[in-house]
């Protein structure tokens, strides 16, 4: 890459770009960064580039040659698969783009788990990541949509099959150069009656890419009313793709203004300083499948991580444990209640994040599935979800979960800290993707294990021997000698 060269195409194409304010330079494991060659004030224009520079289905030359007849007809408007073909297309014509200069700057080789191995992917069992990679959708489009227009449009594609500026490989590349530099850029940009004139672009962190999207994608364009992930707004933006992010650390974004895109300092940068974008402070698992990297920045309680990292929990986890664990609290037809909650809006995936707090919707979920059968259908009758209790239920069932959850990892937060430790010798340098299965998974882990500690903590003074002698708790004796305690009635050793 010759940022030189990117600069004066950009220039060349209508793009400002202010020469004395930054440069840009290569920065070991982040690839090019930008950089203030001087101090900046807050709302220092740094470049902006016209509409018409950006590269989308909307700007590429590409689907008015094929019609919007045939372009739909192929389900290339669903999805990134007509966003890639255009990406293809543009590449393929050579110096005849007006994106050619801008294209081969882009990277074609990436650290994503899509180009991992399956002995590296193994590693990241447990992590949110697995689910998400959506390589197999990918080639499922590809199949089902590019290669159809690439066998019927011989006049514009040719007739060499496969051709290697049409084949699942560049596929791949520009999918992944479209999940890790894209932004969202909306055919009118929307007014905001606080800022005036000057919008800012809330989704301009680079979209994700992958079969988990491609569902989300399809509806939102069927719908009228909400084209906020129709792929036609998914856009690469030469120059802005050029900045890193990191956690808590932007002091730049794009604005979108009717006629151009600008990148604006949002706070002043010293001289030297980098100059940072905002991907929206995302959860390390999140970073490494779009971005191929991890944030790792102090904690506020010591050590290092990335204060956005979260977990996932499976809906399905705890229906089992529940079911397993707990079965003589387990109401009766749960599958039946589990599809009632997902009708009514409750999600499928719970997300913990590092508050240590169980998740309301967790609470409510096992609520739901411990209710008497006159209480669910009651709640039935209501249409509305249980309210969250975080009552010895919730608790005994999230420390089961958290348990069960933590069991999914290959290794344990001691193993992987022992791992991380013995990197401290340089001849003992962790491989790469290792290295961010690693801290993916232990960022997760140590989620869980504080949930569990702070969970067990409640649970252990919820057990805590009340005052004696109140009526309620005499009424709750039993002959046996056991004290049923909490909504449950789980019964507890005195
Ligand atoms: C939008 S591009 C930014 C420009 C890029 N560095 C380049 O050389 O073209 C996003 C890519 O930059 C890299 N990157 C951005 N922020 C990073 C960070 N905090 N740590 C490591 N790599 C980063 C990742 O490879 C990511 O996929």
């Amino acid at each position: 890459m010759n940022p030189d060269s990117l600069v004066d195409w950009f220039t060349a194409h209508n793009g400002t770009f202010d020469r004395a304010a930054l440069t840009f330079a290569p920065i070991d494991n982040l690839g090019w960064g930008a950089f203030a060659l001087r101090d900046l004030q807050q709302d220092h224009t740094l470049f902006s580039l016209p509409r018409d520079l950006t590269l989308s289905t909307r700007t590429s030359s590409l689907p008015p040659l094929i019609g919007e007849e045939d372009w739909k007809k192929h389900g290339l408007h669903v999805s990134w698969a007509g966003l890639i073909l255009c990406l293809m297309w543009e590449a393929a014509q050579g110096e005849s783009s007006k994106w050619s200069t801008y294209l081969a700057s882009l990277p074609i080789t990436f650290d994503t788990p899509m180009f991992w191995s399956l002995e590296d992917l193994e590693q990241l069992k447990g992590t949110a990541v697995l689910d998400k990679i959506g390589k197999e959708q990918a080639e499922n489009d590809y199949a089902n949509k590019v290669v159809p227009i690439l066998k019927s449009r011989t006049d514009l594609f040719g007739t060499e099959h496969p051709d290697s500026r049409f084949s699942l490989e560049a596929y791949h590349v520009m999918g992944s150069r479209i999940l890790s530099r894209s932004f969202q850029v909306e055919a009118q940009p929307r007014v905001d009656a606080h800022e005036g004139a000057e919008m800012d672009l809330d989704n301009s962190s680079p979209l994700p890419h992958g079969n988990d999207d491609t569902e989300n994608i399809e509806e939102d364009v069927e719908s009228d009313d909400d084209d906020g992930d129709d792929p036609a707004n998914v856009a690469m933006v030469p120059m802005a793709d050029m900045l890193n992010a990191r956690y808590g650390c932007a002091n730049a974004k794009l604005f979108d203004e009717d006629r151009d895109l600008r990148m604006v300092t949002t706070r002043s940068v010293r001289q030297g300083e980098q100059i940072w974008n905002t991907y929206g402070d995302l959860p390390n698992s999140e970073l490494l499948r779009r971005y191929g990297h991890v944030d790792q920045v102090p904690l506020a309680e010591g050590g290092i991580g990335n204060p956005a990292d979260i977990v996932e929990i499976r809906a399905d986890l705890v229906m089992e444990v529940i079911v397993q664990n707990y079965p003589e609290w387990a109401g009766p037809r749960s599958a039946e209640r589990v599809d009632w909650w997902l009708e009514e809006g409750g999600d499928d995936v719970f997300v913990v994040d590092s508050s240590n707090d169980v998740p309301e919707e967790i609470s409510s979920f096992v609520r739901l599935l411990m209710m008497s059968a006159p209480e669910w259908e009651k709640t039935k009758r209501k249409s509305r979800l249980p309210k969250p209790k975080e009552d010895e239920a919730a608790l005994s069932v999230t420390a089961d979960v958290v348990r069960r959850r933590l069991a999914e990892y290959p290794t344990t937060i001691e193993d992987d800290e022992a791992l991380l430790r013995a990197e401290q010798v340089p001849e003992k340098l962790i491989p790469f993707n290792l290295k961010h299965a690693i801290v993916v998974r232990l960022g997760e882990m140590r989620i869980l294990r504080g949930l569990l500690r702070g969970v067990s903590a409640r649970l252990e003074s919820s057990r805590t021997p009340p005052q004696s002698g109140s009526a309620s708790e005499s009424r709750k004796r039993k002959a046996d000698g056991t004290v049923t305690s909490g909504r449950a009635g789980r019964t507890a050793k005195r």
